[in-house]
């Protein structure tokens, strides 16, 4: 029928559990449930002069909560799944370590972000 996924081509919880288990008892030691580090300010994450520059000239002099612990491991190219309740400042988080990878010299599409928009709507 047609807009039916190929068969075998369906979402398998069990099997994603299962893959997920191995990977992580695979890969124990680069896996992490927390990331502990904290820096307490923007200057203290090593970010790119220009990114900084643009931060302040947002009028952001603190970084909050989840960037205190979450800009850093993505900056580090880390994968990584945060999460913080709306209003916290997520989105400049992961904006943050987007344009801290990005190579300026670069042209081509070095970022994709994809948004459930029915959540935020
Ligand atoms: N460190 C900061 N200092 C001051 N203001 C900030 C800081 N970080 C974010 N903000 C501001 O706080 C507001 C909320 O931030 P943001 O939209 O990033 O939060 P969010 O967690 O992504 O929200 P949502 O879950 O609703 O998408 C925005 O107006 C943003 O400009």
């Amino acid at each position: 029928m047609a807009g039916l996924a190929p068969e075998g081509s369906q979402f398998d919880a069990g099997k994603f559990d299962q893959k997920m288990n191995d990977l992580i008892a695979a890969d124990g030691d680069e896996f992490w449930t927390s990331y502990d580090e904290v820096y307490d300010s923007f200057d203290a994450m090593g970010l790119a002069e220009n990114l900084l520059r643009g931060i302040y000239a947002y009028g952001f002099e603190k970084p909050s909560a989840i960037q205190q612990r979450g800009i850093v491991p993505f900056c580090k190219g880390l994968d990584v799944i945060q999460q913080a309740q709306s209003g916290t400042g997520k989105t400049a988080t992961f904006c943050s370590g987007v344009l801290q990878q990005l190579d300026y010299n670069v042209t081509q599409c070095q970022a994709l972000v994809l948004a459930p928009t029915r959540e935020l709507a």
